[in-house]
């Protein structure tokens, strides 16, 4: 019988024993882009003690453990530092704990947190010279490390030739190529780390010149005074070079608390000047320059240029730093182009034309009413599915498969963190514009957990085409361009603000994940209307009842003279709060239905196409603001029951009303306000 080795991990990395990994290197080596690459939207960002520049920190899920992950700032080398520089490197060796030398700054601790149990050293493999300096350097602190060749792309396309294992034999630390702007060879990267770490394997030891060792082992000597090195709780060889090189912070140190050895140590300093024929520190620093180039020189060669593929081409205009937007960009106009174009020409095609073959049935029995109704929200069905659901899932689906959206994703991602969502659902958001019931549908084969909850919710913010039909019709008419363009400025005020207060409802860092950029691959026909098929009756099944026993309660209602009744329930919310006639309250609550009908209930409640002479600005606006936000409709609650399930739905409607009434009142007592002043 064959039998497979089975690895049983001694130890996993999980809660308080996950594993600390610190990603440490050069300006624009890619940390940054690594971490968001696998972090969660959920991450924390902090400062070292007094300092500005800023670090970031991420629990992240690698199988069954976990790690934290922590985004450095920028570090060059690890001698003579200064300032923020200096507290990265406190932080590398001792966290947040104080080691007696320390114990005396009265700031905090340089990290809120435990030193790392490893580095990932990140390296621009395309200037790889420049980085092998602070490799060497960062091969003392006694940790293991990994290191991340990243920008292997810049490298292929500079023609740098780079012999991997060539340059883990000679450094003694696994070296993993990466393109982390696609998400390559991160995977490989974080499972490495997991393994070194288990490992517990440290690098090489790269020492200097003999000539400069034989400095060094006098200086150790001086130094290997068991409270010095208590005092300092590093490396002694790293503590002995940071004294070999004066190093300010090191030396002062030495100096507050151990006066009686800075001689010692100065007078050796001394020595070396008189000797060498440079100072110690610059022959030190001539020594780990010469031998980065030596390393360089023995892995790395320059070969010829290759050519440009297609696929490198079209990257450089989703992912080029600078760009990059323009791919995006690209792509948000046809999605735009689709919601505002083709589906308005196919809505007119289909339940436009329906509605209006219906709309000479008006029956006066119950049966013929139940059966309107039933119509009515079968013609509503077809509303949604054939301008919006359909070709909208599909061009999403087709994004989905070509590689686009991951791609999209990860140039729109910053701007995106800054209401708590993950930039994968910008498409979704777009398509909200059309109708929220298809964006809400995509967030689910997009996201998971906390952050779809909160994209879904802020999607029924988004204003759906329903509900800018009236923006446009009654605020062109009586608030002007400045008003409709106001009104819309004021959705993406509220979005952005309530994604802010939900990022703190569902505060829970859910753990990043690692998320690759697949390559670009044509969609095949038959896999896409499959899934664009799947996905769309996925949603009919639920949103069909509702839609059909909505409009059947709502046409009893009508039928059986519930009007008044409505409109007096309402008054406190029409009326009192909103300052509207309490006629409105029919068209607010129908409009559950589908929103374009409010307009014409608007007018059947009022008697009359000219709102201007019943309502004056305010009263307009005011109603227009409360219609942008109040429950979007039940085909969107439909949707939303399931892709975030009853709690979270039912919590989205009373969030809608919350904030229509709140946005819609302090619109109101503002112009109000304004009006009484001038
Ligand atoms: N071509 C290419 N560009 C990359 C890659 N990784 C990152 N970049 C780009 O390089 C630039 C710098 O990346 P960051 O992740 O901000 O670098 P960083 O190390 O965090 O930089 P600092 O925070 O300043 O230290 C960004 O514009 C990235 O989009 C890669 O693998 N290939
Ligand atoms: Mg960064």
């Amino acid at each position: 019988m064959n039998s497979q080795p089975i690895t049983i991990h001694t130890h996993v990395y999980r809660g308080e024993n996950r594993l600390r990994v610190a990603l440490v290197g050069q300006h624009n080596s890619g940390k940054s882009t690594i971490f968001h690459a696998v972090a969660s939207t959920s991450y924390r960002t902090g400062k070292l003690a007094g300092t500005q520049k800023p670090y970031a920190e991420c629990p992240v899920q690698i199988g069954v453990d976990e790690v934290h992950l922590v985004d450095l700032p920028d570090i060059n080398s690890l001698r003579n530092l200064t300032g923020a520089d200096l507290e990265a490197l406190k932080y590398l060796l001792w966290g947040d704990a104080r080691p007696l030398v320390s114990r005396h700054e009265r700031d905090k601790p340089p990290a809120p947190f435990s030193r790392p149990d490893i580095i990932v050293h990140v390296i621009d493999a395309s200037v790889l010279q420049r980085s092998l300096e602070l490799t060497l350097e960062l091969a003392e602190l006694g940790l293991p490390i990994v290191v991340a060749l990243n920008m292997m792309d810049e490298a292929h396309r500079k023609g740098v030739e780079i012999e991997i294992d060539a340059l883990s034999e000679k450094l003694g630390v696994p070296v993993i190529p990466t393109v982390a702007l696609k998400g390559h060879g991160l995977t490989e990267l974080f499972d490495q780390v997991l393994r070194s770490a288990r490992a517990r394997s440290c690098p090489l030891p790269q020492p200097p010149n003999p000539h400069i060792m034989e400095w060094a082992s006098i200086m150790q000597k001086r130094v290997d005074i068991p409270e010095i090195q208590d005092a300092f709780a590093m490396p002694k060889n790293q503590l002995t070079m940071h004294l070999l090189e004066s190093d300010t912070y090191f030396m002062s140190e030495l100096a507050s608390h151990f006066p009686e050895a800075v001689a010692d140590v100065e007078a050796l300093q001394q020595e070396a000047a008189q000797v060498l024929p440079r100072s110690l520190p610059e022959e030190i620093e001539a020594d780990r320059h010469h031998r980065a180039v030596r390393l360089f020189e023995q892995v790395a060669s320059l070969v010829h240029k290759p050519e440009v593929t297609w696929e490198e081409k079209l990257d450089m205009l989703f992912l080029h730093p600078r760009w990059g937007l323009v791919g995006s960009m690209a792509v948000f106009a046809a999605v735009l182009f689709m919601v505002f174009e083709v589906s308005t020409a196919l809505d007119a095609m289909s339940a436009a034309r329906l509605a209006d073959m219906v709309s000479g049935w008006q029956p006066d029995t119950l049966s013929g009413v139940v059966g309107r109704a039933v119509v009515d929200g079968l013609i509503g069905l077809v509303g949604i599915v054939v301008p919006y659901m359909l070709p909208l899932v599909l061009m999403l689906v087709a994004l989905e498969e070509s590689g686009i959206m991951h791609r999209i994703a990860f140039v729109v991602d910053r701007f995106f963190h800054a209401i708590g969502l993950h930039g994968k659902v910008a498409v979704p958001f777009l398509l909200g514009l059309g109708c929220n019931v298809p964006g809400i549908a995509a967030t689910k084969g997009l996201t998971s957990g906390r952050d779809r909850v909160v994209a879904s919710l802020l999607i029924t913010f988004v204003p759906c085409s329903a509900r800018s039909a009236i923006v446009l019709a009654l605020g062109a008419k009586y608030l002007g361009a400045t008003g409709v363009f106001l009104l819309f400025v004021l959705s993406l005020l509220v979005i952005a603000i309530l994604g802010r207060l939900l990022s703190h409802r569902y505060p829970e860092i859910s753990p990043g994940l690692i998320q690759e950029i697949p390559s670009y691959a044509w969609p095949e026909w038959r896999p896409l209307m499959h899934s664009t098929w799947n996905r769309t009756s996925d949603i009919l099944t639920i949103v069909t009842p509702l839609l059909v026993g909505g409009s059947v309660v709502l046409a009893l209602l009508q039928f059986f003279g519930a009007d008044v009744w409505i409109n007096t329930a309402l008054a406190p919310i029409t009326l009192w709060a909103l300052g509207l006639p309490a006629v409105l309250g029919v068209p607010i609550l129908f409009g559950v239905l589908r929103k374009e009908l409010s307009l014409v209930m608007v007018y059947q409640a009022l008697g009359t196409f000219e709102v201007g002479l019943v309502m004056d600005w305010i009263q307009i606006t005011t109603f227009l603001v409360f219609l942008l936000f109040y429950i979007p409709c039940i085909s969107t609650f439909a949707v939303m029951l399931k892709v975030i399930g009853r709690k979270e739905a039912i919590f989205s409607i009373l969030l809608s009303i919350g904030v229509a009434l709140i946005t819609a009142l302090i619109v109101r007592l503002s112009l109000t306000g304004i009006e009484s002043m001038i």
